[in-house]
This record gives structure tokens, C-alpha cells and sequence, in this order.
């Protein structure tokens, strides 16, 4: 019933959509749902790579039975364990009793504990083969991309790297599926988002797996989420070498918290000098209204980092709070920082922004800019001071 959608003439996209969860992990916005990618190779022996979340499961086996038809599959290659990719195995076992699933010493003992089952398993390692006729699948472990237990499959004929995680994004494949057939601009940004929030606490791991795949010679990215990519393939890998490094562009995210407007207030003008001295990404954000995946994401762009927030409660603003202990968890690294603040009898916010900036060993600039009360005139020179200041460390850095 369904066209198939071919990455080659016996490698096909079996994926489905998912545009009714709005939170991913049940903590990150999906403003355009999700899609989650499995692969279907029909070969002498059939393969199965990843399966899908279970609330999508039954388009995902009306998409695999139009494919081969009552013909069995004889293998399910497990890369990635979290639900939203293993979450059918037991309905796909079910089906298809004498499948074996494949997968690594860690993966094993996952699928008993999460399924309750142990047999029809097979344990594969660092750069075995499996050869199903006239496709040849290599296996190589990419641990913390984004589980212990994470490995990517890599077929060799065809050269199509099966990547789990890694070079996935937030967004569902609306009739396009890859990367040549749709405007990219999207997915590319959603891109970052999901690598900054999902995976960008494990810069170290990825670049490890970066070097261990940059060996292999690849014609299509099949990652677990997101477009197939086979135009873009250079450009994700270097952005993966970029983000994972903590590499960043010239520009500043302003992250600021305000209840009535004075801290808001301080923001304003210290952007004002930002674009002045010839800045020109800027971004405010105010962290009561966007979702800290979206702040976090530029953050992972741009080198420049102004954060604000008023005394509360002889504390940081709660939602400022969240931002930077997420930011802290995740030790996201080579930052500029500013920090402004704002109280009305005795004020925390700064201090408490100046240890979150020490303990990334981010390089404070200037002291902070803390005003009781309204804005007046010495802490308004003194915001254009840090904002020049900021933006003169971002030019000669581009220089
Ligand atoms: C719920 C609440 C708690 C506050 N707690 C403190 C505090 O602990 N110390 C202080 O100096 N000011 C405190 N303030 C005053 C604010 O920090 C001050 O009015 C500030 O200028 C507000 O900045 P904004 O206009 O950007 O919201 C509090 C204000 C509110 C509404």
C-alpha cells in the first residue's frame, strides 16, 4: 500500500512521524513534532535497524509489511536502547518469533531488564560483520552518544552510516524524508537544539566516535531522528566536530529574567551597545517565556553570553535558576560572560551568576552590573562599559 521510500534499491526508510507529543523526553518542546527513523534491509536476510516509539507502531509495521509482505525479518539491529527507538521491540518479536535482535554487551542485558526476555539475542562487537547476502553491516560501539549502550551500524556496500542519535533532529519529515528534497534551514537549527540539549553534556564521547567513524567512507547519514542526509554529510559532521569541541561565532545571547522591567531595562541597553560596536547576532531571550532548549541551542552558536536577572527571594529568579543549573549539569564550556542584575534592599543574583560563571571557568567580563532600584544614571554608563567591552573581545577574537 504504501510507496516505498528507497535509500537504495534494497535499503528502505520505514520511519514514522509523531506530531502529537509536545514534550520529547517529556521536558523539550516539539513546536514540529518529531519523527523517529527505522531502516529496512531487504536482502537474502532481512534487517531491521532500530524500531520506533510504540504509540506509532502499527503505521511502522504497515510500512515494513508493504515492503516484504509475510516474508519474516530475520534480524533487528538494536543501536540505541531509549524507548523512543526500542519501544516496539517486544511487538516486533511478537510478530516475528525467531527474529534475532543484535546488539552490544550493554545493550543485552537492557532489552531482559526492559522486556523480560533473554533468548533469540545476538551479541555483536567493535567492528564485527553481519552479512545478510549482498549487504554487509559493521558495527562500532559510540558510547554516551547519548546511552552507555549506543552503537552505530555502518553498511558497507551502499556506504550508509545508521548513526542512532548522532546528527538527529527535532522536526517531522513532512513528505520530504531527505535532505535534498526539502529547504534544510529548519533542521539544521533544530539540529543544534536537539545535539546542545540531548547529547551536549557528552562533548568528549562525541568527538572520540567523530575520530573512531572518520575513517569510513560515507554516502548517506541514516540518523534516528530527523531528515536522511546525502547532500549535508561534510557540513553535519563538521558542525558535530564544531559543537562537540564547544566551538562558537561571533554574536551574544542575552538570557534575562524581569518582573517589572528594570532588569529588561539594563538588557536593552547593553544590546544597544552590542550592535553599535558592530555585533550583529543578538539574541534576547526572556527566560519566563522561551524554553531554555532555545536559549541553551544559541548558547551552543554563539561565544557571547549576557545573563540578567533580579534578587529573588535572596536568590537568582527561578526560571534564571533552572537556565543556569542546566547549563552547569550539562559543563558547557568557552563562554564570554556578562552578568546583570537588578534588587531593591539587599542583592544575591550577581554573586550567584558570577559563581555559575567560575565554575564553567567562563571569562567574566568586567565586575557585574548591579543597580538597586530603578535604573540611573553611573550603572547605565556602567552597562555600555561591560557591553563594549564584550563586544571588543568578540571582535578581536574574529580578527
Ligand atoms: C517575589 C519577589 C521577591 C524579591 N526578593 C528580593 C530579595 O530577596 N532581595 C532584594 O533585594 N529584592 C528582592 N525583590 C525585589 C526585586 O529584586 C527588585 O524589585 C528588582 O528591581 C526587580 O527587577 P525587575 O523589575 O527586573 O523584575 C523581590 C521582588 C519580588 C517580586
Amino acid at each position: 500500500m504504501y510507496q516505498p521510500i528507497k535509500l537504495s534499491d534494497e535499503i528502505f526508510y520505514v520511519g514514522v512521524n509523531d506530531r502529537r507529543t509536545n514534550l520529547f523526553e517529556n521536558m523539550w518542546p516539539l513546536p514540529r513534532g518529531v519523527a523517529y527513523n527505522s531502516y529496512l534491509i531487504n536482502d537474502d536476510k532481512i534487517a531491521l535497524i532500530d524500531t520506533v516509539e510504540i504509540g506509532q507502531v502499527e503505521k511502522f509495521i504497515k510500512k515494513i509489511q508493504s515492503i516484504i509482505g509475510d516474508k519474516k525479518i530475520d534480524y533487528l539491529i538494536i543501536n540505541h536502547m531509549e524507548p523512543d527507538h526500542a519501544g516496539s521491540i517486544s511487538i516486533i518479536r511478537n510478530l516475528y518469533p525467531e527474529i534475532q535482535i543484535v546488539g552490544n554487551k550493554k545493550t543485552l542485558p537492557m532489552i531482559e531488564g526492559f522486556f523480560g526476555f533473554n533468548d533469540h539475542l545476538l551479541e555483536i562487537k567493535e567492528g564485527d560483520e553481519l552479512d545478510l547476502g549482498n549487504h554487509k553491516l559493521q558495527f562500532y560501539m559510540a558510547p554516551m552518544v547519548h546511552w552507555p549502550e549506543t552503537m552505530v551500524t555502518y553498511e558497507s556496500t551502499q556506504k550508509i552510516l545508521f548513526s542512532a542519535d548522532a546528527f538527529g533532529s527535532f522536526g517531522t519529515l513532512d513528505g520530504a524524508i531527505f535532505d535534498d528534497e526539502m529547504d534544510f534551514s529548519y533542521f539544521h537549527d533544530e539540529m543544534r537544539r536537539y545535539y546542545s540539549n540531548i547529547v551536549g553534556k557528552y562533548g568528549s564521547p562525541v568527538q572520540k566516535a567523530l575520530e573512531k567513524l572518520g575513517g569510513l567512507d560515507i554516502n548517506i547519514i541514516a540518523s534516528a531522528h530527523g531528515p536522511v542526509i546525502r547532500k549535508h554529510i561534510e557540513e553535519v559532521i563538521d558542525l558535530y566536530h564544531q559543537w562537540s569541541r564547544f566551538e562558537t561565532e561571533e554574536g551574544v545571547v542575552i538570557a534575562y529574567a524581569s518582573m517589572y522591567g528594570n532588569t529588561e531595562e539594563m538588557v536593552e541597553v547593553t544590546a544597544r551597545v552590542l550592535a553599535e560596536e558592530g555585533i550583529k547576532n543578538i539574541r534576547i531571550y526572556d527566560v519566563s517565556k522561551t524554553h531554555s532548549s532555545f536559549i541553551i541551542s544559541d548558547i551552543f552558536k554563539f561565544k557571547g553570553v549576557v545573563l540578567a536577572s533580579p534578587t529573588y527571594n535572596n536568590g537568582l529568579h527561578p526560571n534564571m535558576e533552572a537556565l543556569v543549573n542546566k547549563l552547569q549539569h550539562m559543563g558547557v564550556k568557552n563562554h564570554y560572560l556578562g552578568i546583570l542584575g537588578s534588587f531593591t534592599w539587599a542583592g544575591t543574583a550577581t554573586k550567584r551568576l558570577q559563581e555559575f560563571g567560575e565554575s564553567l571557568k567562563w571569562e567574566i567580563i568586567d565586575q557585574p552590573v548591579e543597580e538597586k532600584h530603578a535604573l540611573k544614571q553611573t550603572k547605565y554608563e556602567e552597562c555600555r562599559i561591560l557591553g563594549k567591552h564584550l563586544a571588543d573581545k568578540l571582535k578581536n577574537d574574529s580578527k
